[in-house]
């Protein structure tokens, strides 16, 4: 999918809604644990409740890795069924890689080829040469952490060098003599809150990926306020918030109803902001 394509999606959805595939099967309702892949029919039945409400998916391949073959079979299903039933919402593999580059060009191929997903996060650490591996890939986007939104962000990313620019702005600047708006987004933490208006000053146009609203405590209202464009420039996400809100034999509908809830918020904030 491509930023004009992203952008379309959002305004007709009037959502900026990334629904989180965390799916842990300690907390998925017990009934669903008697089906035979339990993984994928919890994120089916969610997917079909949420769709309507939200643009983009985000498996966390940890969820998934967590179980070996049979997990990475559970995300490869739950892929195809999106891209066969909802082939307009924008996928995001949130694997966080990264490694040198001919470690990093199997990873693209992984995520891009094998599975042709839209997108994927990548860990900036390891310098250039372990980012445009992923690059290179027309309508598959790159999403690197910038500024997260755990509070070991503070150890790393907000320290400052002799000049006094802290490391997520140097990730900002450097990054883009390597990818464009076109195919880099940044992941910033809901929980930064104001922080947004410094990323906007680096980064005034490309996509930011922003988890952290619902179990994290990010405000939604904030992340808006501060780091919203003309185009939007914000997908969202929850998980727990979301997939969890019940954890009965009514969790799909309940999950339905959260992301709806979040979907009318997000209609007002883009309202506001001039974007529809
Ligand atoms: O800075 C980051 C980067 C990634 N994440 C991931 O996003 C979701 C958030 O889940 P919630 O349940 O809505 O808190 C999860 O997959 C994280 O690994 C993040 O939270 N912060």
């Amino acid at each position: 999918m491509n930023r004009q394509q992203l952008i379309e999606q959002i305004k007709t959805k009037k959502s900026f809604l990334c629904v989180g595939l965390d799916t842990d099967l300690k907390k998925v309702p017990q009934h669903i644990l008697n089906e035979e892949d339990p993984i994928f029919s919890f994120n089916k039945a969610i997917i079909d409740a949420t769709a309507p409400y939200c643009v983009s998916y985000k498996p966390n391949l940890a969820f998934y890795e967590a179980f070996g073959v049979k997990g990475l079979m559970s995300f490869e299903k739950t892929v195809k069924y999106l891209k066969e039933n909802y082939p307009h919402h924008f996928i995001i593999a949130d694997a966080k890689r990264g490694d040198i580059g001919n470690t990093s060009a199997m990873y693209a191929r992984t995520f891009f080829e094998e599975y042709d997903i839209d997108s994927l996060t990548v860990a900036p650490y390891m310098g250039e040469d372990s980012v445009t591996p992923f690059l290179g890939y027309e309508g598959h986007w790159v999403i690197l952490l910038a500024l997260t939104s755990n509070k070991g962000s503070l150890d790393f990313q907000m320290t400052t060098d002799e000049q006094g620019e802290r490391l997520f702005e140097k990730v900002l600047k450097k990054s883009q003599q390597w990818g464009t708006k076109d195919n880099m987004i940044y992941v910033v933490g809901a929980t930064q809150g104001r922080m947004f208006e410094d990323i906007r000053k680096l980064a005034p146009e490309h996509f930011l990926l922003v988890p952290g609203v619902g179990a994290q405590g990010g405000s939604l209202e904030e992340v808006c306020r501060y780091g919203m464009t003309s185009d939007c420039g914000l997908l969202v996400n929850s998980s727990r918030g979301i997939i969890y809100a019940s954890t009965g034999s009514d969790f799909a509908e309940v999950a339905g109803q959260k992301a709806k809830e979040l979907q009318e918020q997000m209609a007002v904030q883009l309202q506001s902001a001039g974007v529809i």
